[in-house]
């Protein structure tokens, strides 16, 4: 994939917060750009009240760090930025030092289609503070969206419990990217098709629809307009059956389903995208089975999300295939995923890395110090507990306590010796060079698939989840306590 080249046409080193720009050329000043640091990418809060949220974007990520780096006009741009008495905002040396800049960094990093949890890293980035420092826009920008979108999509597809759904959103989407990025997450999320042409070209989703009103409207009547597409896409036809009255929708689309026949050519099945879908649903379906069209689907839409799905699940409606748009590409209850980027260790003149914390009020933005990793533990094939570590305090060890970074009182123990382990972060740049093949967008889909069923349906419930277990390594606990006090100056206590 090359977002970058076929997208923006050049380079996306801008596309940051000033304050970056700024603090990047104080490291510089200050001798401190080369220093190695490790940065954590992480949510407080999955979207949605959700139990779990799934990983997205890294292909985006892996796209923008190999093509870091600020070309002519960038460089020009900077260079003639001006402070309010009229010296430069970067002088030329700085600016000669962005020039030569590449992405040096080590990348670990959660597989897209990963099912994650609050506080565990999704990406780690460790290198030159000055580029850790430069990314965390970017990075941010393109893992909180599409991570908030294919969790509700996953989310829409579990209320759909293995019905289709389409992806219909490109025209209420959040701009062209937005779009974009969204059909993306969406399809990894677990959607079948998206009707956004361009994703299909870019990314190798699957494209699907049907038609439109206007296309019953442009005609005298309903029963011309099914013929007339019918004569266009014999083989591709889901007539919309609501433009002027459902039942009569619904015996015209049967005609021109008979007439099909005869020439040998299947309709599809019908579309409903008003009224009660509950009821209309199940007078199409009946329709539909005496006709003699027991295969024939039942497409429905408008206005759907995982709630409006479950709702109609429960009411025996009759629909097979499942159109949502607006509220899916909008993450329309949620329009954000709070993702940060946070400082977690530097290394310090010998050698040793230096944790990191900063302190706040609120103990949930408390972010978790020092190069830590992650393991998901798994007993007969579900997951059991997902645990925030540093390698140096664990090797050798069998029996852990994970506690919650929140309430300490929550705690589990863990013997690894009866369970499988998985190393959630995975190597995809080794100082720069990536070192990870990337699935393709089909590979993608079916790991979100695979991980969700490591998690008990419970995790999966669309409101009051049971909360799943991600703790910290009491080592690790204990490291992160005793810098917060440290850092309040609590230490005589
Ligand atoms: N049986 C049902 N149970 C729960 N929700 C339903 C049911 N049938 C339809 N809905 C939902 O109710 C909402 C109806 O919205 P609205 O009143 O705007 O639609 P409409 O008037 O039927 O159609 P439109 O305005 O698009 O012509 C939609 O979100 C739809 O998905
Ligand atoms: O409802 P969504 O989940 O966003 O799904 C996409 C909607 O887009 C189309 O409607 P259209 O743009 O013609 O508007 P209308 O049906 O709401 O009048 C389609 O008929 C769906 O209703
Ligand atoms: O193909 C469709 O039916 C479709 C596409 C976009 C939006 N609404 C419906």
């Amino acid at each position: 994939m090359k977002i970058t080249k076929d997208l923006y046409q050049g380079s996306l080193a801008l596309l940051t917060d000033f304050y970056q720009l700024t603090m990047a050329y104080a490291y510089w000043k200050s001798g401190k750009a080369e220093q190695e640091a490790v940065f954590n990418l992480f949510f407080r809060k999955n979207p949605f009240q959700s139990g779990f949220t799934i990983a997205a974007g890294l292909e985006y990520v892996i796209d923008f760090c190999r093509n870091f780096n600020f070309n002519e006009s960038d460089l020009a741009y900077l260079a003639d930025m001006k402070n309010t008495d009229g010296t430069v905002v970067f002088e030329s040396n700085f600016i000669e030092y962005l020039k030569e800049m590449r992405f040096t960094c080590d990348l670990e990093a959660v597989e897209e289609g990963t099912v994650i949890f609050p506080h565990t890293p999704i990406i780690k980035v460790k290198g030159p503070l000055i580029q850790c420092q430069l990314l965390e826009t970017a990075l941010l920008n393109i893992i909180n969206f599409q991570t908030l979108i294919a969790t509700k999509a996953a989310r829409v597809v579990l209320a759909a419990k293995g019905d289709s759904v389409l992806e219909f959103g490109l025209r209420r989407a959040q701009g062209i990217d937005g779009a974009l990025a969204a059909s993306r997450a969406s399809f990894i999320g677990g959607c079948s098709a998206t009707s956004n042409v361009m994703a299909g070209k870019l990314f190798g989703i699957p494209v699907s629809g049907t038609h439109a009103h206007s296309w019953i409207m442009s005609f005298d009547s309903e029963l011309e307009a099914f013929y007339a597409y019918a004569d266009a896409f014999p083989e591709k036809c889901v007539f919309l059956v609501d433009t002027y009255d459902t039942v009569n929708g619904i015996k015209n689309a049967i005609e021109v389903g008979k007439a099909l026949r005869e020439k040998g050519k299947e309709m599809i099945g019908v579309r409903i995208d008003s009224g009660d879908l509950a009821y209309f649903s199940n007078v199409a379906r009946q329709m539909l089975d005496e006709a003699g069209f027991p295969d024939a689907k039942v497409v429905a839409s408008n206005d759907l999300d995982e709630h409006i799905i479950t709702s109609l699940k429960s009411q025996e409606a009759s629909i097979d295939v499942w159109g949502v748009g607006t509220k899916l590409v909008t993450a329309y209850d949620q329009p954000a995923l709070g993702a940060v980027y946070k400082l977690a260790a530097i290394r310090d003149e010998n050698g040793n890395w230096d944790p990191k914390v900063k302190v706040s009020q609120q103990s949930i933005k408390i972010n978790i110090p020092g190069n830590h990793d992650i393991i998901r533990f798994l007993k007969n094939g579900k997951a059991v507990a997902d645990m925030i570590y540093l390698k140096e305090d664990t090797s050798g060890k069998n029996i852990f306590t994970i506690i919650d970074p929140i309430d300490p009182t929550k705690r589990k123990k863990v013997n690894s010796d009866s369970m499988e382990q998985l190393n959630l972060l995975k190597p995809i740049f080794n100082k720069g060079k990536k070192i990870y093949d990337s699935p393709s967008i089909d590979l993608i889909k079916e790991n979100t698939q695979k991980n969700l069923q490591y998690f008990d349906k419970t995790h999966k419930r669309l409101i009051n989840p049971h909360i799943y277990p991600v703790g910290l390594e009491e080592k690790l606990y204990q490291l992160r306590t005793d810098l917060v006090f440290k850092m309040k100056n609590y230490e005589h206590e």
